[in-house]
């Protein structure tokens, strides 16, 4: 058995927002280039002679995993919690929404994230959400419940 590593992959992608009953300008309509960072920890594969010898996992598995599961969802979307007025108006003119159910903090959607891919079994140790240059939010996928991040639900879940 080889020792544990972590490995990260960083990504960005493009959403809107709205954080209803925010006391600031966050309380608009407004966007943000999020910068996603997964880290995986987990025993380097000692396999002899496969692909994947002496990786945590192939980077670009780990790519198309994410792409898949949760950008595609989020990217050029409007990240809802599903109390926002624009939802309507959005939904009547075919725009991408990714409802959530949960209200769209950095730190909501990084613990969101970090069990959509503990939930597709992926080795994930931490996910910090860059919401803005200079504002990240942080968790460890040990904090969250099996159940699903403890954060307050508004509704359904698209994804
Ligand atoms: N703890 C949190 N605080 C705030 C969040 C959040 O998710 N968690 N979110 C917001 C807003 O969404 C806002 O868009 C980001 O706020 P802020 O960092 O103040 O944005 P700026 O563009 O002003 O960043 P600067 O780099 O300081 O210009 C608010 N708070
Ligand atoms: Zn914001």
């Amino acid at each position: 058995m080889m020792n544990e590593v972590s490995v990260c992959k960083i990504f960005t992608f493009d959403s809107a927002h709205q954080l209803i009953g925010h006391s600031g300008k966050c309380a608009n309509v407004h966007g943000h280039t999020y910068k996603l960072e997964v880290v995986l920890k987990a025993p380097v594969i000692a396999e002899e002679g496969v692909s994947d010898e002496g990786f945590v996992m192939d980077f670009s598995h780990l790519k198309s995993i994410v792409k898949e599961h949760i950008l595609s969802h989020l990217d050029h979307a409007f990240l809802a919690a599903g109390n926002e007025p624009v939802l309507e108006s959005l939904q009547n003119t075919g725009s991408k929404i990714a409802k959530l159910g949960f209200r769209t903090t950095a730190e909501n959607l990084a613990s969101y994230i970090c069990w959509r891919l503990l939930s597709h079994g992926l080795p994930v140790f931490s996910v910090k959400l860059w919401e803005t240059g200079s504002a990240w939010a942080e968790v460890e996928a040990a904090d969250i419940p099996a159940e699903g991040p403890l954060y307050r639900k508004f509704g359904d879940c698209d994804f």
